[in-house]
């Protein structure tokens, strides 16, 4: 009998492979991180051929490290980093142009057009958007634009786009499969999450050809079968994708309308499901599509922050004030507060709800008292305010207060971090066991379309808490120090 399903969790600093059993834990996992290439200011991309390359190494590796066969696995589910753009030729499999990342600004100006030609809001009741260099649909348009040649072939259907789900599809199955899930399309700001079809004025207006886009399928479905020369002469069903936070909403068991969830990753990104309606933001919040399953399609409200763990990437990488992320947590304890430092981590600008494409970071309020110590610790209280933004907007737009938060994520391991969330929101903040609910979210969507799980009944049952932070802080407190935020930010926009 097949034991395990195998998730393939690419995200925007690493590639990771891991193995769930029937109970939804973990067997074992890989990890690869990756190169992050930085060509101009704001401008991010990865090479394609590297995230197949980790990522399929990874998958060979978790089933090398812990002796598995892979006539044991019952399906494979994919989830991935969204947005990111990749081009590739569709008979030579090559990527023509390096994967333009969701964070990557390159294409403000496209924007900035689209928005004087008034398009606002026809994107945004088309396909749930803010217009936004975050989006795949000007990433497409510029590699058309710039790279040699690639307008010709996109128009002689020789081109193929992708989300990085679409990319790992495409090569597991050696390019038997071009597809994508509703999930994943709905980031790309070319599909109309209303009539679900890709959408041909706005695909029209930026000139990109049909043909090159993948067809899309339910979240939980049979896309194929991994190639028989890359897994061992196996066929695997791959039967799960989903965009990585559409995947930590289903992994945290979120299946109903009013159920949220927070992820720390490079980013953070609140997702609430809102059921069978797209229900629209009037507080900088995005609708997107939760999932396809079961014959039908869900929605979700979203606020997405473009950096958080990245922030704490800096001060290890670029800042070298320390020497991995977890030691943020340390330095943040060794200090009351923050002495009146504030940082903003506008790196690429900000997303929800501000969506300011042209702020930078900034670092406030230093004196010559300011240490180290405060500086980690106001970049670690900087993820916290933005959540607070968001989810402010989130209880307005919804109208429902959330009586506590669920978390997940690369960050959330840090306890300091998850203590001062709930102190600066007012709600208790809960951690799950499996901190990997992306991957987890995958494994669920591939095992039930192979019927390894019964039903989402079944695993709703599976996910527990391992912490919960309680808030103690006083209101007068909370909201001197959330007005000092607000005035950072401010300034950073300006
Ligand atoms: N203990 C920690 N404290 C703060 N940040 C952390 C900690 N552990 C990991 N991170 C941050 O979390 C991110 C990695 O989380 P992950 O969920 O793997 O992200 P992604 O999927 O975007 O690659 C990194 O940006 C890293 O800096
Ligand atoms: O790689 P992550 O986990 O930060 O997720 C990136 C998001 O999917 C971008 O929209």
């Amino acid at each position: 009998m097949k034991k395990y399903i195998l998730a393939l969790d690419q995200g925007t600093t690493s590639s990771r492979a891991i193995l769930f059993n029937r109970e939804g834990n973990i067997i074992g996992t890989s990890q690869s991180e990756f190169t992050q290439i930085y060509p101009k200011s704001g401008w991010v991309e990865h090479d394609a051929m590297e995230i197949w390359g980790t990522q399929s190494g990874a998958a060979r590796q978790v089933l090398d490290t812990i002796g598995i066969k892979t006539n044991e696995i019952a399906a494979i589910g994919i989830t991935n980093q969204r947005e990111t753009t990749i081009i590739w030729d569709r008979y030579t499999g090559r990527p023509i142009y390096n994967a333009i990342v969701w964070q990557c600004r390159r294409t403000a100006d496209i924007c900035e057009e689209l928005i004087e030609k008034g398009w606002q809001e026809i994107i945004t009741k088309k396909t749930g958007l803010i217009i936004d260099a975050y989006f795949s649909a000007t990433k497409i348009k510029w590699i058309l634009d710039n790279v040699k040649d690639a307008r010709v072939k996109a128009e002689r259907g020789d081109l193929c786009f992708g989300t990085v789900d679409s990319w790992l599809i495409w090569n597991l199955t050696r390019g038997k499969v071009h597809v994508t899930d509703y999930s994943n399309a709905s980031r790309t700001m070319l599909y109309n999450i209303n009539e679900l079809k890709w959408d041909e004025e706005i695909l029209a207006e930026l000139d990109i050809p049909i043909s090159m886009l993948p067809e899309v399928k339910p979240s939980s479905h049979i896309y194929g079968y991994t190639d028989p020369e890359t897994f061992d002469g196996v066929q695997i069903p791959i039967s799960g994708d989903a965009g990585d936070q559409h995947a930590a909403l289903f992994g945290q068991g979120c299946f109903e309308p009013g159920m949220a969830k927070n992820t720390y990753g490079t980013g953070c990104f609140m997702l609430m499901n809102t059921g069978e309606k797209p229900v629209k933001s009037n507080n900088g919040l995005i609708t997107t599509i939760a999932w396809g399953i079961n014959n039908k399609v869900e929605y979700a409200l979203e606020g997405s922050i473009f950096n958080a763990g990245s922030s704490i990437q800096w001060l290890r990488d670029e800042l070298k004030l320390i020497y991995d992320a977890a030691q943020s947590e340390y330095y943040a304890n060794l200090v009351e507060d923050t002495n009146g430092v504030y940082m903003v981590p506008a790196f690429t600008g900000l997303g929800a709800p501000y969506w300011d494409m042209y702020a930078r970071g900034a670092i406030l309020g230093l004196t010559r008292g300011s240490k180290r110590e405060h500086i980690v610790r106001a970049t670690l209280e900087s993820i916290a305010y933005q959540v607070k933004d968001v989810l402010q907007a989130m209880e307005e737009d919804s109208g429902i207060k959330l009586k506590d938060l669920n978390v997940d994520g690369g960050a959330s391991a840090n306890n300091f971090l998850m203590k001062f969330q709930a102190d600066i929101l007012g709600v208790p903040v809960n951690r799950p066991k499996v901190l990997e609910t992306t991957a987890l979210g995958a494994a669920y969507l591939a095992g039930l379309a192979v019927g390894f799980w019964n039903d989402q009944g079944e695993i709703s049952n599976k996910s527990s808490i391992e912490t919960t932070f309680i808030d103690c802080m006083d209101e007068e407190k909370r909201e001197k120090l959330y007005a000092g935020w607000l005035n950072a930010v401010k300034k950073a926009m300006e």
